[in-house]
């Protein structure tokens, strides 16, 4: 396929380029007025238009008359595998609870967990498939997804098993995340060595085995898993090659940042509590600081520190956090909207941090994230745009007019 007279190709960066730093996220190379050509589900060439090969007057083509083309978003955080919504929990918001006062009066993920636990794997792998269509169509082509709703052996594999399912059914790459460390089982409340044992001697091995995760992730935070806890379940994962991405300093600042770094984590996500110490921890390391913005507008949280996190040279990416508690939505647009609106970044910075960094943060940045010749073809084509500042300030109004997935529309 070829699409033609594009008003602007975004996210041109140079094809080496893996991940953006600090004042690196500043460049985001557009090439106005121009062509892009799709072969066998990758990106074959592109050009501007005066350049366009006389050879391709026989393809099939696509007009894209004043419309800009974006890589798909690259979503590195998400839960989109559960059993029910948590509506009930809005009303408690509203009036004035806080999502520790939720979750400690027995809402939140344990509520998800008691629920997730009597559905069947093809009720969780159908809601959840609904789920991510929506998101495709929302323009994201490329995601992550964590277990964390099970909390026993059995449901977390059950989990696992939905979203091996998933990067089977749907044409974008997924990577998978085990999260039994997301919250102590009632049973294990004063018993936190005993859950610890059964991530570690039964759950790990039994994934590994079945190779039904990428990645190991844990909640730490005060109220549920310690640092010295999180680390036994990172140095047990370890071992069977699972690298962390650990949700870090979401309702204070722990240490999680900091122990995520030595344990090499490839990100570290929410880091809406930060302090200086932080901030400088994370500059020249790989470990990617992974912000969701709607996460803090949707609990009312603080919003994190990009510019800080930018100045200080950290890699910063931004995802959704789609969960049933702390994120009901999937809306990269609005995520890319409120990392300018809320977290002060300029669209080109937000922009880069969903593509680009986004795909570093699942280690997928060779194949996605970015418009370069040989990287898989999942793109999205706007509305007529004036400018490409226009997506993230027309907020809350989609943009997307088409999705492409490996080089072929997607109809859903
Ligand atoms: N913070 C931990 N996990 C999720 C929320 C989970 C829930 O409330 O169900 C998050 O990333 O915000
Ligand atoms: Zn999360």
């Amino acid at each position: 396929m070829l699409i033609t007279n594009i008003k602007a190709l975004v996210g041109v960066h140079p094809k080496e380029t893996y991940f953006l730093r600090g004042s690196e996220l500043n460049q985001l190379p557009v090439l106005e007025n121009a062509w892009l050509l799709l072969e066998n589900g990758l990106i074959k060439d592109f050009g501007p238009m005066g350049s366009l090969p006389s050879s391709s007057a026989k393809l099939e083509t696509l007009d894209a008359k004043g419309r800009f083309v974006f890589p798909s978003w690259c979503d590195s955080h998400t839960h989109i595998v559960f059993a029910a919504p948590r509506e009930e929990e809005f009303a408690l918001k509203i009036a004035g609870k806080t999502y520790e006062e939720i979750a400690a009066a027995g809402g939140g993920i344990l509520n998800s967990a008691n629920k997730l636990q009597n559905a069947t794997e093809d009720e969780l792998f159908e809601s959840a498939s609904i789920r991510l269509k929506d998101m495709i169509k929302q323009g994201t082509g490329a995601l992550e997804i964590k277990s964390g709703y099970g909390l026993t052996v059995e449901s977390e594999l059950k989990m696992l098993r939905v979203i091996q399912r998933l990067k089977a059914a749907f044409p974008i790459p997924i990577k998978a995340s085990l999260l039994a460390a997301h919250a102590y089982p009632a049973e294990f409340k004063e018993d936190h060595q005993g859950y610890i044992n059964l991530i570690i001697n039964e759950l790990i091995p039994l994934v590994a085995q079945e190779k039904l995760a990428d990645y190991i992730d844990a909640f730490c935070e005060k109220g549920f898993f310690s640092l010295e806890e999180t680390a036994l379940i990172l140095e047990a994962a370890a071992k069977y090659g699972l690298k962390p991405k650990i949700h870090a300093n979401q309702l204070s600042v722990s240490g999680a940042v900091q122990l995520g770094i030595q344990h090499q984590a490839v990100s570290v996500d929410h880091l809406e509590e930060t302090d200086e110490e932080v901030l400088t921890s994370l500059s020249e390391s790989n470990t990617i600081a992974t912000l969701l913005p709607s996460c803090s507008f949707y609990i009312n949280i603080p919003f994190a520190n990009a510019k800080g996190l930018i100045e200080h040279n950290a890699i910063v990416a931004l995802a959704s956090d789609y969960n049933p508690g702390s994120t009901p939505s999937g809306n990269m647009n609005f995520v890319v909207s409120l990392g300018c609106i809320k977290l002060k970044m300029t669209p080109q910075q937000a922009i880069n941090a969903a593509t680009i960094n986004g795909a570093a943060a699942m280690e997928l940045s060779e194949q996605v994230g970015s418009i370069a010749i040989g990287k898989r073809a999942n793109l999205m084509i706007t509305r007529p745009m004036t400018s490409l500042a226009y997506l993230p300030y027309s907020f809350g109004q989609s943009q997307i007019e088409t999705v492409i997935l490996n080089g072929e529309i997607y109809h859903g």
